[in-house]
């Protein structure tokens, strides 16, 4: 019997993905990607891994790569991630992270993958009732985007006890920062993301910020969110791997740090690490902003002994800002 030992990494051209098949290839375990390119990049994925363009629900296709390479886990985080974008384009939303991932799961169980590590979001709780928010809160998600994530849960779920599939979902918190050695970072064109937008706004690529909304219940009036470095993120991914490989069972996992930090803060941070005040202008709350989100994270710390090595805002941030500064050289 062939050992089944690669990672099929869907999305891996992307933010996040691309940071997963470095950890990965840091693992020594074998990766291949599997890219639309829609959002993503070829130069985010390293020579030496395997690169395939395409679609991530794409039947035949996907029925290819299964059959060429020794896939036992499948990685998922090909999607669309736009919250505002899926409230005008539900449909769209429901195709890319639901329609796409039943074909997928459908391949993986045709063709014998055992192990499946999703993609999914805090976006999935909506407005929680209590904090942190651990993953027995109710899932009421307040737009498509949540709702395109929670349905694939769900599927996946049941293809578990149905087929015996073994599923790891992780909710990702707020997912900031890059890799620390340089290696990779967030590209997105038309960012939306607050340390993504402000690390812009610090190197000169836009003039300023936004603050939407300085009026919630929090300690300085402005959002509170559980920023996460990728890298860490990233490592979540392998433990999830290596968790499932051992045996263990499947389930959903918050992956945040456990505590959150204000806009505000956020603002401070970067123009601590940038050395320069930042143009930053008040204006209404976003909608559909939650106050505060923060992840409880006993379960993954305790299932899989994960332990964030980047836990710091400044961190997270300097990593960011030195990837924005590398952007600006090489891309301009
Ligand atoms: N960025 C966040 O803060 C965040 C938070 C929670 C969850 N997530 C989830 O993490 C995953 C990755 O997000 P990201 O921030 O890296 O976004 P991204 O846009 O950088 O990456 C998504 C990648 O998937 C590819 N892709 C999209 N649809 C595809 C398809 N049908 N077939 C093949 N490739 C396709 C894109 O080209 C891109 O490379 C997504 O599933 C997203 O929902 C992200
Ligand atoms: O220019 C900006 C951008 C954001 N914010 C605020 O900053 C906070 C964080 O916003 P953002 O970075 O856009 O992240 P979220 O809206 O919290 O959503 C992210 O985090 C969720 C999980 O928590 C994921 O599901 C989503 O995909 C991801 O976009 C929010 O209070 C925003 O109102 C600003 O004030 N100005």
């Amino acid at each position: 019997m062939v050992e089944r030992g690669h990672v099929l990494v869907t999305g891996g051209a992307g933010y996040i993905g691309s940071h997963a098949v470095l950890a990965l290839r840091d693992a020594g375990i074998p990766a291949v990607v599997l890219d639309d390119l829609s959002t993503g990049r070829r130069a985010a994925v390293p020579a030496d891994v395997p690169f395939v363009e395409g679609d991530a629900g794409d039947p035949a296709l996907l029925a290819e790569v299964l059959e060429r390479h020794p896939i036992g886990t499948v990685m998922h985080f090909a999607g669309s991630i736009v919250v505002p974008e899926s409230v005008e384009k539900p449909l769209a939303y429901y195709a890319n992270n639901t329609l796409a991932s039943h074909a997928l799961v459908e391949a993986c169980l045709r063709a014998g993958v055992g192990r499946f590590v999703f993609s999914s979001t805090a976006a999935v709780y909506g407005i929680p009732g209590t904090l942190p928010v651990d993953e027995e809160a109710p899932t009421r998600p307040i737009n498509p985007y949540g709702r395109s994530k929670l349905m694939t849960e769900w599927m996946l779920r049941d293809a578990a006890a149905a087929h015996g599939l073994k599923v790891v979902a992780l909710r990702y918190f707020n997912v900031a920062g890059a890799d620390p050695a340089g290696r990779a970072g967030q590209c997105s064109r038309a960012a939306t993301h607050l340390i993504k937008v402000a690390c812009e706004a610090a190197v000169g690529r836009r003039p300023g910020l936004l603050v939407f909304g300085d009026d919630y219940p929090t300690r300085d009036g402005t959002c509170v969110r559980d920023y996460v470095h990728v890298s860490d993120l990233a490592d979540a991914h392998v433990a999830a791997l290596r968790h499932l490989e051992g045996g263990g069972e499947g389930g959903v996992f918050n992956v945040g740090y456990g505590h959150g930090s204000t806009v505000r803060e956020v603002v401070a941070a970067v123009e601590r690490a940038a050395g320069a005040p930042l143009s930053v202008r008040i204006d209404g709350r976003r909608a559909g902003d939650p106050p505060e989100l923060v992840a409880g994270i006993a379960r993954i710390t305790r299932t899989f002994g994960w332990r964030p090595r980047f836990d710091d805002l400044d961190t997270i941030v300097a990593t960011a800002l030195a990837w924005e500064r590398r952007l600006l050289e090489t891309v301009g």
